[in-house]
């Protein structure tokens, strides 16, 4: 009926202008650390054994509950009844899910650090000038236009936001570990690697534990690499991919080109390109990015995409691309041919030969 449509039409308009609140309430739970109480505690813990652990004054104790029953309800948590004495009805207790263990601190899962700083206030406060960043006659970013400054020279800006950044693609290049299992092949052959964007090391540490003759070079900003000491395999090169790349047989750029538009992206091919001549027709590139599939049916997928393209819009002026877009402008940049495959998560891996 007509009603009914006005009436699901409100529910749904209404719930994404809250979704913001489902957020928010993932990173105060983040913050209180209560992935890790509920890990240490080794079983499923009570309201009140929860604040106690957290030292909450007892104000908070039905606070926590209301946040408790969101994030339960967004899948965070599992509910189970224990201290049940006969007939009597037991306790509601607090379990972990996946999404959830995924916060734990200490396991190579961790991605805490990313979901601390994606909802940072510098990735928040900037909407607040969406009107004028569309109204304005500069092609700038949603974050430029509301601070004055582009989100590189803000996260160079002061040491704690270089390394809160540093420390979310870390987290992320954790989980790469499994992709790197189910992608040995990509890697095999190699003697050299550099690894573009490759920040402290994160991946290019796990590459080398996998391949330990492998040569990797990390290559980024002289601020992000400059006192880093490597070892016998794994060196750090600090310097501007825009101008040059160091040599090796493979180039890798992972969740870099995704920060960059067409132009800046195609400047990066170019030079990566350059640095692997030196093998011929047996250098790659290899490329870790989102790749958008619009025909999939996974929603909570293609919307985390989506919502990924918009985040490199207003803070890069970068965007996340279709396999179409992905060949163009490996194409564009010279390259002959590619292989594309899903892995883990969310990603991408696409191998390109000159
Ligand atoms: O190439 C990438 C990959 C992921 C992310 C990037 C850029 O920036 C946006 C982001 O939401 C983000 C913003 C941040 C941050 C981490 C962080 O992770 C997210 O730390 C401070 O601000």
């Amino acid at each position: 009926s007509e009603e009914n449509e006005l009436y699901r039409a409100q529910i749904h308009l209404y719930k994404h202008v809250y979704n913001f609140v489902s957020s928010m309430a993932l990173k105060s739970v983040m913050e209180l650390g209560i992935a890790d109480v509920i890990d240490n505690h080794g079983k499923p813990m009570t309201l009140n054994e929860l604040a106690t652990s957290l030292k909450l004054h007892p104000s908070k104790v039905n606070i926590l509950h209301r946040f408790l029953r969101l994030l339960t309800y967004n899948g965070f948590f599992v509910k189970t009844t224990v201290n049940a004495k006969e007939g009597g009805e037991g306790e509601i207790a607090y379990s972990l899910t996946p999404p959830s263990k995924l916060l734990v601190s200490g396991k190579s899962t961790c991605l805490a650090p990313i979901v601390k700083g994606a909802l940072h206030p510098s990735s928040l406060d900037m909407w607040s000038a969406s009107k004028q960043w569309f109204n304005e006659d500069k092609e700038q970013t949603l974050f430029e236009s509301a601070t004055g400054e582009s989100f590189w020279d803000f996260l160079n800006k002061q040491s704690d936001t270089l390394s809160m950044f540093q420390d979310a693609m870390a987290s992320d290049s954790r989980m790469f570990e499994l992709a790197l299992q189910e992608n040995k092949h990509v890697f095999e052959g190699l003697e050299s690697l550099v690894d573009v964007g490759g920040g402290t090391g994160g991946v290019t540490k796990l590459i080398n534990k996998a391949f330990p003759h492998l040569k990797c070079t990390v290559f980024d900003q002289p601020q992000v690499v400059g006192n880093l000491t490597g070892t016998e395999n794994l060196n750090f090169v600090g310097g501007d991919m825009f101008k040059s790349i160091p040599p090796a047989d493979a180039v890798l750029l992972k969740w870099v080109l995704h920060d960059w538009n067409d132009e800046q992206s195609l400047k990066i091919l170019k030079n990566s390109k350059e640095a692997i001549s030196g093998k011929g027709k047996d250098g790659k590139v290899i490329i870790i990015d989102i790749s958008i599939d619009e025909t999939s049916d996974d929603r909570e997928l293609t919307g985390l995409q989506l919502d990924y393209d918009l985040v490199m819009l207003t803070m890069f002026l970068g965007k996340e691309r279709e396999k179409k877009e992905w060949e163009k402008l490996i194409y564009d940049a010279g390259f002959s041919s590619y292989k594309i495959r899903t892995i883990s998560g969310f990603k991408s891996i696409i191998e390109v030969f000159p």
